[in-house]
């Protein structure tokens, strides 16, 4: 690349769109963006600049906005702030990569189909991430369009962890655990020795708490297990998803409430979660500030479910050497993490009260506005590290352009 090329990441989550801008061999953040709430009203934009500033924002106070519209929004303020790059890969973020892919791929008419098929293993996803890649192939045909897949870090997961108790004829149709979230748990892989020499080679649960939310046990940086499974609705109780259930509960809401299909995933994937036990919604910074016990309930099951499920993760590691805390909620709840310390006490986890409230402001020097909450006696390292899976997707778009 040289030094005015430039490659657009875009990382459509199920709440959110972002976009970053990098220029040059080296892959320096020119300008950063996001809409967030999408669907959920106080749609907000905000956009950065290469220093981190804070350099336009927009809010749409009326009818919630939905992917396309902010797509559209999106592309527009890119375009406008090029000042003379030359755009050479566009990196997609694409939630599902199948049995199929398994790293990042070049995206042709023929891989999109491909990727289609897998939206209904992904249908608060695969769709808004595909349609990017739709439009850019009719708007600029000759630049490089690159996906990369958040379930390709957790290939590396031994065969016992990606399955299921089910029959071969059934598993060999692809109905297995593949896990997601995999570039923003890959980017804290590629950080944590830099930022901590005592957790490199050594066994990792991290979690990314955010619209979406999981966990993931990581030996010497490769990804061993996984809350979510199959789709990106399994493990934890996440902001309109339920999370694990018993599936015997899907059963009976089919059978014996007479629920159409369309109804349970609606109930399951959009209805659930924080928005649906609080009744008031999905977003963790209202519920914080909420008296409603309801709202307490919904923060209560997160952190019970987190706390149990990283006794799971650390039994699949054989032990734990370290936690890291990423995505919207992981990085801004000092709330949130403090019940998780507290109830990870038992594996000689300590928070420093002060480091965890205070947040990045007092670690302005470490990597990627990283900061350690742990106190010093704590048997186990805990690190906040803000979730950057753009900066992997510009890495993977980097190494596919100039092969
Ligand atoms: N300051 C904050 N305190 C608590 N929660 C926050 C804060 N900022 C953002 N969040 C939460 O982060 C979640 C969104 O996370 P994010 O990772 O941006 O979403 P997505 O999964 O769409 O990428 C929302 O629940 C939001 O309330
Ligand atoms: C996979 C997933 O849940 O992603 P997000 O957290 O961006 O919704
Ligand atoms: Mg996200």
């Amino acid at each position: 690349m040289r030094a005015d090329d430039a490659v657009i990441v875009i990382n459509a989550g199920s709440s959110s769109i972002k976009f970053s801008l990098y220029a040059g061999a080296e892959l320096a953040l020119r300008a950063k963006g996001k809409i967030e709430n999408l669907y959920a009203g106080q749609t907000r934009f905000v956009a950065q600049d290469a220093a981190g500033s804070e350099s336009a924002s927009h809010a749409w106070p009326g009818a919630p906005l939905a992917h396309d519209e902010a797509m559209h929004y999106l592309v527009q303020y890119a375009q406008g702030h090029l000042d003379g790059l030359n755009v050479v890969a566009i990196g997609h973020r694409i939630v599902h990569g199948g049995t199929e892919f398994s790293g990042p791929v070049k995206l042709d008419a023929d891989v999109a189909a491909r990727l289609e098929r897998l939206s209904p293993l992904a249908p608060l996803h695969q769709p808004h991430n595909l349609a990017p890649v739709r439009s850019i192939f009719a708007l600029a045909p000759q630049v490089l369009q690159v996906g990369c897949f958040d379930t390709a870090f957790h290939t590396a997961q031994p065969p016992l962890a990606q399955a299921f108790a089910l029959p071969p004829e059934i598993t060999e149709q692809g109905v297995r655990r593949y896990g997601f979230h995999g570039l923003s748990y890959e980017y804290i892989a590629s950080v944590l020795p830099e930022l901590d020499g005592r957790l490199a080679g050594k066994r990792v649960v991290a979690a990314h708490l955010g619209n979406g939310a999981s966990m993931c046990a990581m030996r010497g940086g490769r990804s061993v297990a996984s809350t979510m499974g199959f789709t990106a609705i399994d493990g934890l109780p996440m902001g309109t998803r339920c999370g694990s259930v018993d599936p015997g509960v899907v059963l009976y809401l089919m059978d014996e409430l007479k629920m159409a299909p369309g109804d349970i995933q609606r109930l399951l994937y959009q209805q659930s979660g924080l928005l649906g036990v609080s009744g008031i919604s999905s977003d963790m910074r209202t519920l914080e500030r909420s008296s409603d016990p309801r709202a307490k309930l919904a923060i209560d099951l997160m952190v019970y479910r987190i706390g149990r499920e990283l006794g799971s993760l650390t039994a699949a590691l054989g032990g734990l050497d370290g936690i890291v805390f990423s995505g919207g909620i992981g990085e801004n709840s000092a709330s949130l993490r403090s019940a998780v310390g507290r109830d990870a006490a038992w594996l000689g986890v300590q928070l420093d009260a002060a480091a965890n409230a205070a947040g990045p402001a007092a670690a302005a020097s470490a990597v990627g506005g990283a900061f350690r909450i742990s106190a010093a006696g704590s048997a186990v390292p805990v690190w906040v590290v803000p979730a950057n899976e753009e900066l992997m997707i510009a890495r993977h778009a980097q190494s596919l352009l100039e092969a």
